[in-house]
């Protein structure tokens, strides 16, 4: 029901800032009267830059403190507008800066890791100019895409997670994922089957999740649905032809019954309709197995500059022991081994383990150990096991390591850390609780791993300057 004292109000605004989700902010202030009393309205605006003037509609404005909306109309750009990019181009929640011109997204991510590090009173001037790309779209070697309840295939819309944008085409994607997505579209619509809709939890298509490695040319397809491909076996063997007619590449099509009613993506059962269950891939050098569950960057070319950062800052000889906590399948930790006298890999997921191991036995590296384990009792099981590193690579999820974590690193007290971010937020969190046991920030290097996103990665070398525990 519509609230007659607060009307609808149309309102034309200025953007001041982009926020770290990627939200324009604006601010009107209702001018006193019965309705406002001059209150503040705080506007969020999706697809825009700094500068943009943009008409927006706010239902029961006066009555608000607060609206996230997506703009009617551009009544003038902002100075870093990509004005490439069409302005009427509905935007998924995967690419929220892509209306920024690329030099304007690496100033905004800069300045996101600074001011993180500032607020906590680590000195600025430690973080090195950005590494950008120099073509900075298609990156991605790997695409998960949503299937809505209205036949779209796609990502979310930011700020909306019930709604499913169908992908024409993505900045991030490379050609051969768009090509793969409008087939499986066009076959969803021949069979007539239906898109999983999250409300009601009916339908049957889930997720699409696409791997393609650049440096072999390995395509993977996998499909999660409510229900395995039993009752579809004339749809799973025409799906099957018709990518198998156009990818000679294509060396894994598998369906995974994913009937549980959570977002996550997960796999119940496999069903191979083609090929085998993993792809081959490279970095830095290094060959990987990756199956459809496996943690692998995203971005090949900026993780390779990662792995090279990190190494030059560790700085290893054949001399040292060197742990890699959050291990994953070893990206970090194999080139860290072929340079070091031992290596330790600590990681939670045990499969990312046991291919930590394999890729570890397939670069013929045989120096390396790696240990299944939650990293803070992994620290306090390896010392047993293994022995004291000279050094301590990490590189954890979005999340951070936590508190937990980092006092046990602390005590740990290797006498230096190189620390892979992917959130200067969580990043800095971390650094205070080891600033407390005595390290010193030495540098800093962002690295833009994923353009038109909000996301930045940094890297942080820390040596220990005294010995204070906490
Ligand atoms: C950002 S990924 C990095 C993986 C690896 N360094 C790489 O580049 O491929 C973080 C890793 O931490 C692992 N992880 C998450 N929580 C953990 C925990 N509590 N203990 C150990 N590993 C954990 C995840 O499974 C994931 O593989």
């Amino acid at each position: 029901m519509t609230d007659n004292r607060y009307p609808t109000e149309t309102l034309d605004v200025t953007i001041l800032n982009i926020d770290e989700k990627g939200y324009g902010y604006a601010k009107h202030v209702h001018p006193p009267d019965r309705g406002s009393n001059g209150r503040t309205l705080h506007i969020y605006v999706t697809n825009v830059v700094p500068g943009d003037v943009v008409r927006v509609t706010i239902p029961d404005a006066k009555g608000r403190r607060k609206a996230i909306v997506t703009y009617d109309e551009l009544l003038k750009p902002g100075p870093t507008r990509n004005l490439e990019i069409p302005t009427d181009v509905a935007i998924s929640g995967g690419t929220p800066l892509q209306y920024m011109n690329y030099e304007a997204q690496l100033e905004y991510k800069m300045a996101l890791v600074k001011n993180f590090l500032a607020e906590q009173g680590f000195d600025s001037s430690l973080v090195q100019p950005i590494i950008g790309m120099d073509e900075p779209t298609r990156y991605r070697n790997k695409m998960e895409l949503t299937f809505g309840g209205n036949g779209e295939l796609g990502m979310h819309q930011q700020g909306n997670f019930r709604k499913v944008i169908d992908l024409e085409d993505s900045i991030l994607a490379p050609h051969i994922m768009v090509t793969v997505k409008k087939i499986v579209s066009t076959w969803q619509k021949d069979y007539h089957l239906p898109g999983y809709d999250k409300t009601n939890k009916t339908g049957l298509l889930r997720n699409l999740l696409l791997r393609y490695s650049f440096a072999t040319k390995e395509l993977m397809v996998v499909l999660y649905a409510t229900e395995g491909p039993a009752a579809y076996q004339t749809a799973a063997e025409d799906l099957t032809q018709r990518l198998t007619s156009q990818f000679d590449n294509l060396i894994s099509l598998q369906w995974m019954k994913h009937a549980s009613s959570g977002e996550r993506i997960q796999a119940d059962e496999t069903f191979i309709l083609h090929g085998r269950d993993y792809l081959n891939d490279e970095l830095n050098g290094f060959k990987y197995r990756i199956w459809p569950d496996t943690f692998f960057q995203a971005n090949p070319i900026q993780a390779e500059k990662l792995v090279n950062l990190a190494l030059e800052m560790a700085d290893v000889n054949k001399d040292m022991h060197v742990l890699d906590l959050f291990c994953g399948v070893g990206t970090f930790s194999l080139p860290l081994a072929q340079k070091s006298k031992a290596l330790a890999g600590i990681e939670i997921v045990e499969n990312s383990i046991i291919s930590a191991k394999r890729n570890a036995k397939d670069n013929g590296l045989n120096n390396t150990y790696f240990m299944t384990a939650d990293a803070r009792q992994g620290l306090i099981d390896l010392k047993e096991a293994w022995g004291h590193p000279d050094l301590l690579v990490l590189d954890p999820p979005r999340s951070g390591a936590g508190g937990k974590v980092m006092r046990s690193i602390g005590r740990f007290g290797t006498d230096k850390v190189v620390y892979v971010s992917c959130s200067p937020k969580s990043l800095t969190d971390d650094l205070v609780w080891l600033r407390n046991f005595g390290y010193e920030l030495v540098t800093v290097q962002p690295v833009d791993q994923f353009p038109h996103t909000t996301h930045v990665e940094s890297v942080a070398l820390l040596k220990r300057v005294n010995s204070k525990m906490q």
